[in-house]
């Protein structure tokens, strides 16, 4: 048993994401048999007494085929209106599924900006905390209805990866219709089952294809998550729904993905993954050397240019010479302050502007 999978199945607080495939389908819609054995699966690991955040797909498909629609709508409008619908009866198949074991479920629902602001990102911690000590489960989607084309999360993996984040989770389980990650799509004939990812050399050669009728992410945006979840220092396991029982016990199916060993700060995961760019600022190569190369912070004498409309403590690009991007960090300065320091050294600013302008303690290099 690989240490990866002695952490999933050890964890105290897990974060399980359910794919749309898992719980719904386009001729039946929801699908509440396969819903209740997953949540005998998920009481059976709270009974041993592990934490346990559900992120659940499925609004979409539970609510097509009440509209009379026998296909997934590709508009915005229709998918939000058939979130909408199906949301009010995925939250109710929960509660009422948790409910046979005596178990109240919070609906948490969640815009791609409630993760990218600061403030936000923290009243959704706190809800999640206060449910988990009150001991209910909460169950989290995308807010489907509310959120805009460009806000829109990636899918529900990357949501997923993130809520990880925000809760502390000791493990990711994602449970689709695919029993782990094959190096080609598996639908596409002869492919290989990985059991285990610790390395991207791992991942050399594998080809992660797009989803199922109902799926929106498909295998690349499990693995993308999978990375995500990694990179902030949490063991995740992908296997199918029908393997919940085992997933949720031994932890001895599907595709583990190791995490990495040096965990990153709450902060710098945040400013790398979660939050969005409210500019961008340019850099001259020295800087870029500065900044990449021997990790310092971003003074002033080595911006060229910037453009957006930033305040102190967003987050900014940082773009080099030839116009990639090599990082992101926290600006210190509002934009109308910063345009007029450009270029300046340190020395010739005054006193109260010699502060860098993104520290290197907030500042990560892609
Ligand atoms: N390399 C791969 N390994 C496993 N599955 C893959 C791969 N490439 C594509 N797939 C497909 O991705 C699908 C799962 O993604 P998706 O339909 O989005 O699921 P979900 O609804 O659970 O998010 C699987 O059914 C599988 O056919
Ligand atoms: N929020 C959407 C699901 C988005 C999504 O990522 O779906 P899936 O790929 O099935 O996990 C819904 O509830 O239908």
């Amino acid at each position: 048993m690989s240490d990866t999978r002695e952490a999933v199945a050890g964890a105290r607080r897990v974060v399980v994401k359910i794919g749309s495939s898992a719980i719904t389908s386009l001729v039946g819609g929801l699908d509440r048999d396969r819903l209740d054995r997953l949540v005998d699966a998920l009481e059976g690991r709270m009974r041993g007494g592990s934490d346990v955040v559900v992120v659940s797909s499925g609004a979409v498909g539970a609510g097509l085929a009440p509209l009379g629609l026998t296909v997934r709508p590709r508009d915005l409008a229709t998918k939000q209106a058939a979130a909408s619908v199906g949301q009010l009866a995925l939250a109710h198949a929960w509660g009422t599924s948790f409910a046979r074991y005596g178990r109240t479920v919070g609906q948490v629902l969640l815009t791609a900006d409630d993760i990218a602001r600061r403030t936000q990102h923290r009243n959704a911690q706190r809800t999640l905390d206060r449910l988990r000590a009150l001991h209910a489960v909460p169950v989290v989607n995308e807010n489907d209805t509310v959120a805009t084309a460009e806000l829109r999360f990636g899918d529900n993996d990357r949501l997923a990866a993130l809520v990880a984040h925000l809760v502390g989770a000791d493990a990711l389980i994602l449970l689709s219709d695919v029993d782990g990650l094959y190096d080609g799509d598996p639908r596409k004939g002869d492919a290989h089952l990985i059991a285990e990812v610790t390395s991207p050399e791992d991942l050399d050669g594998v080809v992660a294809g797009s989803g199922g009728a109902l799926g929106t992410g498909g295998m690349a945006s499990k693995l993308s998550a999978a990375r995500l979840a990694a990179d902030s220092g949490v063991p995740v396991l992908l296997t199918a729904a029908s393997q919940a029982d085992r997933a949720l016990g031994a932890a001895d199916v599907g595709t583990a993905f190791a995490p990495r060993p040096d965990r990153m700060s709450a902060r710098r995961f945040w400013v790398r993954h979660a939050a969005d760019t409210h500019g961008t600022l340019h850099l001259d190569a020295g800087a870029v050397r500065a900044v990449v190369e021997r990790r310092r912070s971003l003074l002033a004498a080595g911006i060229t240019g910037m453009s957006g409309r930033f305040h102190g403590g967003d987050v900014v690009a940082l773009v080099g010479p030839d116009g990639r991007t090599v990082g992101r960090g926290v600006v210190a300065y509002d934009a109308a302050e910063l345009d007029w320091m450009i270029g300046f050294s340190t020395q010739q600013l005054p006193a109260d502007l010699q502060r860098p302008v993104v520290h290197a303690d907030d500042l990560v290099t892609l």
